[in-house]
């Protein structure tokens, strides 16, 4: 799926330095449902600087995707404050300044690979040249270098999820949003895609926001790890991860550091959890 987005080349103007990319204050979000609201998100604050890996992680149906999708301007909040790049959400859409990763790759199948990285590109009318210079350097960024043109079928799922992280990149944006990106992808190719997620992620100084149910790849990626209740959603905890620091190597997983910060993260889970009902 392709987030729509403005045709327009203007160069987005520059956050204020040092403020931070993701601002969010007192945010709330109820969803009005036919059997009644569903209140996902309650008083959500956090300040996401440039360049950092943060990971949201929490019980299934506490909001993670929920404020992803506030992030990216594609559900409303019912109050508090978010400001992203400086600018409210629907700005930063328009300008582009950021890419969503799915779960699911969602590629067309009747297109090669390298079209499906150009998509974004063919319809917002960059020109051919252009987006073939585009589409191979991002495919080449996620080492899928060779396969432009076969199909996604033709692909691995791990593969495939490389090919659509290429095209959330294809416009360049400042941030990542990557809802669960590896959730349907064995152990091994995950690991995988995490060694390799992360050395994108130190080449580009992008800013990614990550969704994930695994705590072992949240530990392992990011900078900072934001601990979610169950519903409604609220912020817990927020673990500062950087001390692992910028590259790792999944023999990280067995240091003393790593397991500590893992066993924060599963207290926080443990402590957010309601085992009355
Ligand atoms: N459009 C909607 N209308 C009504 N309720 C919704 C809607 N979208 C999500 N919800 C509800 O809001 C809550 C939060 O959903 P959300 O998808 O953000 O959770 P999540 O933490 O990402 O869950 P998961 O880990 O299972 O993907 C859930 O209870 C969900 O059922």
């Amino acid at each position: 799926m392709v987030v729509p987005m403005r045709a327009s080349t203007e160069p987005a103007p520059r956050a204020v330095a040092g403020a931070p990319v993701v601002d969010i204050k007192g945010l709330s979000l109820t969803y009005e449902a036919a059997d009644g609201p569903v209140y996902a998100l309650s008083n959500v604050d956090l300040q996401i600087a440039e360049g950092e890996f943060v990971s949201f992680i929490g019980p299934s149906g506490c909001g993670k995707t929920t404020l992803l999708r506030v992030v990216a301007d594609l559900e409303q909040p019912s109050g508090g404050h978010i400001r992203v790049n400086g600018v409210s959400p629907n700005e930063a859409r328009l300008r582009r300044d950021y890419g969503f990763i799915f779960q699911a790759p969602a590629l067309y199948p009747w297109r090669t690979i390298r079209r499906n990285v150009e998509l974004p590109l063919e319809i917002f009318g960059i020109s051919k040249a252009e987006r073939r210079e585009r589409s191979a350097r991002q495919l080449e960024l996620v080492n899928l270098k060779g396969f432009e043109n076969k199909f996604p079928w033709q692909l691995s799922g791990g593969m495939q999820q490389r090919a659509s992280i290429a095209r959330a990149l294809s416009f360049d944006p400042k941030l990542l949003l990557m809802d669960e990106p590896f959730g349907a992808l064995d152990e091994i190719v995950r690991d995988h895609l995490n060694e390799q997620l992360l050395r994108l992620w130190d080449k580009t100084g992008k800013t990614v926001l990550f969704v994930t149910h695994s705590i072992p790849e949240a530990v392992f990626l990011s900078t900072k790890i934001v601990v979610m209740s169950p519903r409604p959603g609220r912020i817990i905890d927020i673990i500062d991860a950087s001390s692992l620091g910028r590259m790792r190597d999944l023999d990280i997983r067995e240091t003393p550091e790593f397991l500590q910060i893992a066993h924060r993260v599963r207290e926080g889970l443990r402590a957010g959890h309601s085992y009355d009902d």
